[in-house]
């Protein structure tokens, strides 16, 4: 599976947790408005009825006062009336509440003592009715004037009585009414609190799923960070380690899986193998250049540009130091190549210099100058060497004729020997050799003339 799918996979999922744990709050909060909404409307409205319910009927038992003192018939109408009021919102807030519960025993108990408490009103109406009229005939004296009537006397007490009988029995019904009241708004309240007991659980619930979704949603994104970590950045450092080399190998760029990075990495390793490969040829070139740049081709000894070059290197530890400088030139070189042809010449100066370089004494330099000849830097301790190798192989050359086929070529050298002139530079002392080869060239060819001192050398030459 590519990198982009596995992150388009992760992703996904990381989006499908957080969307479930976000679907699953707002159920949560939905139904936790609903159910609050439910307790505030309706049963808190069912307390509140109730409670008016009870109120109601206080005030029902509170009228019957009114009756009782009525001391004529009007005053007992306007209590009836306000009794018959209370009655109508009795009934009102009673349905009311059957509407918000549903009707129950306490329901029962709350009409039956309803009704007791109308009917005994409505007894106690007729016998206040009764003691107005009785009243109103004892003041009027019917019967003998002056003297109150005792059968009035007497049933008005018996009136009282029962009056009084009835008040008592209305304060029970009210008592009563209370009880079948508070009992049902006990009902609410344990309504309320099942309600309660119901949400409370349903929060735990879904608290519970919440912090497992949370917690679902936190390994997916630490899931995330160790995937981009491993399969993204760690192989990236990895990479970029290989290539920050001086010299990435291509051998060491690693190639895991065949996703997008490993693509990549091969696509690296593919181009590092190229420039590696192209570097080595464009050493191999630069090798093979500066060789060419400070080699003779024909004798492949070093080559007068590098001969002088070196000499400017060595030019200030030179002048601490003895040397000295030797000009080696192949005698009647242009015999042979008339003789023998410019190829035989050819081998003729290769076979001169691998003589001269092999008896070369060690840190000393030899170079072709040009044409058949030649060359050598002596510097300090290979100085005092100089004349008697140069004597070797000059001895060697002559003494043993170069072949080709079967024809012998007599070769000979004429050298010039120059020591460094105290004040002079090497160029001076690459003339006084040059001066000594001259000479060797007058007096014969084939020998070595050391440059010796002279008085014009005042200064001076040794
Ligand atoms: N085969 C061959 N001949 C060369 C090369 N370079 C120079 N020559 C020849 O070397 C000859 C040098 O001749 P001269 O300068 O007259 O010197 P010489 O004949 O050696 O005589 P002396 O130096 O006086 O002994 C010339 O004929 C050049 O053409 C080379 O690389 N190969």
């Amino acid at each position: 599976m590519g990198l982009t799918t596995r992150s388009v996979a992760l992703t996904a999922l990381m989006t499908l947790v957080t969307l479930g744990v976000i679907v699953l709050a707002l159920a949560s909060f939905s139904q936790y408005r609903s159910t609050v909404t439910s307790l505030a409307e309706d049963q808190t409205r069912g307390l509140l009825t109730a409670s008016r319910l009870l109120q109601q009927s206080e005030s029902m038992v509170a009228s019957s006062a009114m009756l009782l003192l009525a001391e004529n018939h009007f005053h007992r109408r306007q209590a009836m009336f306000e009794i018959g009021d209370r009655r109508e919102w009795i009934d009102r807030l009673a349905s009311e509440l059957i509407e918000l519960r549903g009707s129950d025993a306490h329901f029962e108990e709350i009409f039956q003592a309803r009704e007791r408490l109308v009917e005994n009103l409505a007894q106690l109406d007729r016998w206040v009715q009764q003691r107005i009229d009785l009243r109103a005939d004892l003041r009027s004296g019917v019967g003998s004037p002056g003297e109150p009537d005792q059968a009035d006397l007497v049933q008005l007490a018996d009136v009282e009585a029962r009056i009084a009988e009835l008040i008592r029995a209305n304060r029970m019904l009210s008592r009563d009414l209370g009880v079948a009241v508070s009992f049902h708004v006990g009902d609410i309240r344990h309504d309320i609190q099942q309600t309660v007991d119901v949400l409370e659980k349903d929060i735990a619930r879904r608290e519970t799923i919440l912090k497992s979704s949370v917690v679902g949603v936190i390994l997916v994104v630490l899931a995330t960070v160790v995937f981009i970590q491993r399969s993204v950045v760690g192989r990236l450092v990895t990479l970029q380690r290989a290539i920050a080399r001086e010299r990435p190998v291509a051998d060491d760029i690693a190639v895991m899986g065949r996703d997008e990075i490993a693509r990549m990495a091969q696509t690296i390793r593919h181009y590092v193998a190229r420039i590696n490969h192209n570097e080595q040829r464009i050493m191999a070139m630069n090798d093979e250049l500066d060789f060419l740049a400070t080699h003779d081709a024909l004798t492949q000894l070093k080559n007068r540009h590098y001969f002088e070059r070196t000499l400017n290197t060595y030019r200030e530890s030179l002048e601490d130091q003895p040397y000295c400088v030797a000009m080696i030139d192949i005698d009647n070189f242009k015999l042979v190549n008339d003789r023998h042809g410019h190829d035989v010449g050819d081998e003729v100066i290769r076979w001169v210099a691998d003589l001269l370089q092999a008896n070369m004494p060690e840190g000393s330099l030899l170079a072709r100058y040009g044409g058949e000849e030649f060359v050598a830097l002596f510097p300090g301790e290979a100085a005092p060497l100089a004349q008697d190798a140069l004597e070797r192989t000059r001895e060697r050359i002559s003494a043993a004729p170069f072949v080709i086929g079967d024809q012998p070529i007599t070769v000979s050298v004429s050298i010039g020997l120059a020591s460094r002139l105290p004040g002079g530079d090497y160029a001076l002392t690459l003339k006084a050799a040059d001066e000594s080869l001259y000479q060797a060239k007058r007096q014969g060819r084939n020998r070595l003339v050391v440059r010796r001192r002279r008085q014009d050398d005042e200064g001076g030459p040794r």
